[in-house]
């Protein structure tokens, strides 16, 4: 198992945000995270990130215990695309991204062909090599979102954590970052708003609900009219895709 969490519980004061979440994604799959606005999906990634600490419960990498493991090993290993990312604002994109290689550096280990090559292939796949060179300060909220998924992809890791990477982007960029995240053979697991994306690209999909979950399953166990009704109270109709075969939800008007 790459990444599993069991019995988390993350609490601030007395409002209990993750409630007793526990869940698996197998190496090279992509788990979907579904859930109304306010379900929790963002805190329960930023516990798996290891940016915060659950007050009970225990997430794993591979069997052990991410308490376990230090900081500069799960750089080297996780890589968290965040909602609101920014970056020192003087950095040009090629600079954004070679951050992604940093984890990988010793203290005295110069910069490498590898690394270029890492850098240069990153800033293909999120197709930003026309902008390697154009300041931070000058990208569209979309180009930016790009920036850093490719300072994710340049980081080389094992496990990918995305929150709602999608959501700046045009449909041809939301179309191509969900291909490409499905195409690769790391474990990723994305927070994602667009249930038919979700059901279209997610091997898994967890559906989150007043910070526990609902259900988990494939797309097609999961996605129910059902579901739709009483976790994201919307009337819809599902069918599987003459396309693609995955589940397509029509949404009624
Ligand atoms: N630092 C915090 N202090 C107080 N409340 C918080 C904090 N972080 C999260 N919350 C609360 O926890 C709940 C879950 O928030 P979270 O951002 O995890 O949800 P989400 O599912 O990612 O939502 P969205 O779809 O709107 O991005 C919300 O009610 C939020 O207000």
């Amino acid at each position: 198992m790459s990444i599993r969490a069991e019995n988390l519980v993350w609490r601030i004061g007395k409002k209990t945000i993750i409630d007793g979440v526990s869940l698996e994604v197998k190496p090279g799959l992509m788990l979907g995270l579904l859930g109304p606005n306010g379900s929790g999906k963002t805190s329960l990634l930023r516990l798996l990130a290891g940016l915060k600490r659950p007050q009970a419960g225990r997430i794993t990498l591979d069997g052990q215990d991410l308490k376990g493991i230090d900081r500069r090993q799960i750089a080297r290993r996780v890589a968290f695309v965040e909602q609101h990312a920014t970056t020192n604002a003087s950095l040009k994109v090629v600079d954004v991204v070679k951050l992604g290689r940093f984890p990988h550096r010793s203290m005295f280990s110069g910069w490498t062909l590898a690394d270029d090559a890492a850098v240069a292939e990153a800033l293909e796949r999120a197709g930003m090599t026309q902008k390697r060179n154009d300041p931070w300060q000058s990208l569209s909220g979309g180009e930016r979102q790009r920036t850093h998924i490719a300072r994710a992809l340049a980081q080389a890791p094992q496990e990918l954590i995305l929150d709602e990477p999608t959501n700046h982007l045009d449909i041809q960029h939301q179309i191509s970052l969900m291909r490409l995240i499905s195409s690769l053979s790391i474990t990723s697991i994305i927070a994602l708003h667009d249930l038919n994306h979700a059901a279209m690209f997610c091997d898994q999909l967890i559906i989150m609900q007043e910070g526990r979950v609902v259900t988990v399953g494939t797309p097609e166990e999961v996605m129910t009219e059902d579901l739709l009704k009483t976790v994201f109270r919307v009337d819809g109709r599902i069918e599987a895709s003459p396309y693609h075969a995955r589940p397509h939800i029509h949404f009624m008007r």
